[in-house]
């Protein structure tokens, strides 16, 4: 195991802090700027990045993520490339931030998995999220990740039952990530009431920490959903706050979300 997003999990704690896992899109405005708009999500506090590669069909994705998505395609983003030219330059500037690679199934498969594993290893990426990804399908995937030391980290639904749960969190690498809403990825005013008795089940029995993601845009929902897990995951509102003003605005951010972890 690589061991570098736990520790990073770890320094969060020792400080009092919840983890922010800070998402942005590789190649949205383009491949050079979108390094601009992760360095600066870390100046913001941003304890782990979350590298969104783009995908002609992102299905978990809501109306933010997907024209990021476009505008990264449109700008010539491809894993290989990411690898090559966004992490190296992003590790450079952040050399204590371990990075996660999201993107989905087919991508991954199109590189090939043991090649994508060791490619992604060496250019110093620690884990990857793949939504379209069945728990029951994973197992092959993990091990060819497991070999190179790359975290394959799954997600939890609120539609996944207890015992499918506690099954996923038992071959969690990395961190588990629980899935707020049902539905797609993008702020909103409201979370369910029933989240933190969710956080709170997934993490009694996982064995690396919890964190939730989906919504979450604002200083007092990271409060509110940061006391019941060891971080929370943003993603549009970083998207959006970058795409209108820049790498600064993402780290504005970045920094009102970390205010909400302090405990
Ligand atoms: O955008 P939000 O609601 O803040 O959610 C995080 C999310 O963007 C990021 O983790 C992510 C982007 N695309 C995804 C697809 C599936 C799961 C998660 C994601």
């Amino acid at each position: 195991m690589s061991g570098e997003i736990a520790e990073a999990f770890a320094r969060a704690k020792a400080r009092g802090e919840g983890a922010l896992v800070a998402y942005a899109m590789a190649g949205d405005p383009d491949l050079a700027r979108s390094v601009d708009v992760f360095a600066a999500c870390v100046e913001g506090g941003a304890d782990i990045l979350e590298i969104g590669v783009a995908f002609s069909d992102p299905i978990a994705d809501g109306p933010v993520i997907q024209a990021a998505s476009e505008r990264a395609l449109k700008a010539g983003s491809t894993l290989k490339r990411v690898l090559d030219e966004v992490v190296p330059a992003v590790r450079a500037r952040c050399p204590q931030t371990p990075l996660v690679v999201m993107t989905y199934v087919n991508v991954v498969m199109a590189l090939g998995e043991e090649r994508y594993a060791k490619l992604a290893r060496e250019r110093g990426v620690s884990g990857t999220i793949l939504p379209d990804l069945p728990p029951e399908e994973s197992a092959g995937l993990r091990e060819a990740f497991d070999k190179e030391g790359l975290e394959l980290i799954p997600l939890c639904a609120p539609t996944t039952s207890p015992a499918r749960a506690e099954r996923i969190v038992k071959d969690a690498r990395g961190f588990v990530y629980c899935v707020s809403v049902a539905g797609v990825t993008g702020m909103r005013s409201e979370l369910p009431a029933n989240l933190s008795e969710r956080l709170e089940m997934v993490r009694r029995s996982s064995p690396v920490p919890v964190v939730a993601g989906f919504g979450i845009s604002n200083a007092e929902q990271a409060r509110v959903v940061g006391a019941h897990a060891d971080g929370v995951v943003v993603g549009s509102a970083i998207v959006r706050a970058a795409q209108a003003d820049g790498p600064a605005a993402a780290r504005q951010v970045c920094a009102e979300i970390k205010r909400g972890l302090k405990r």
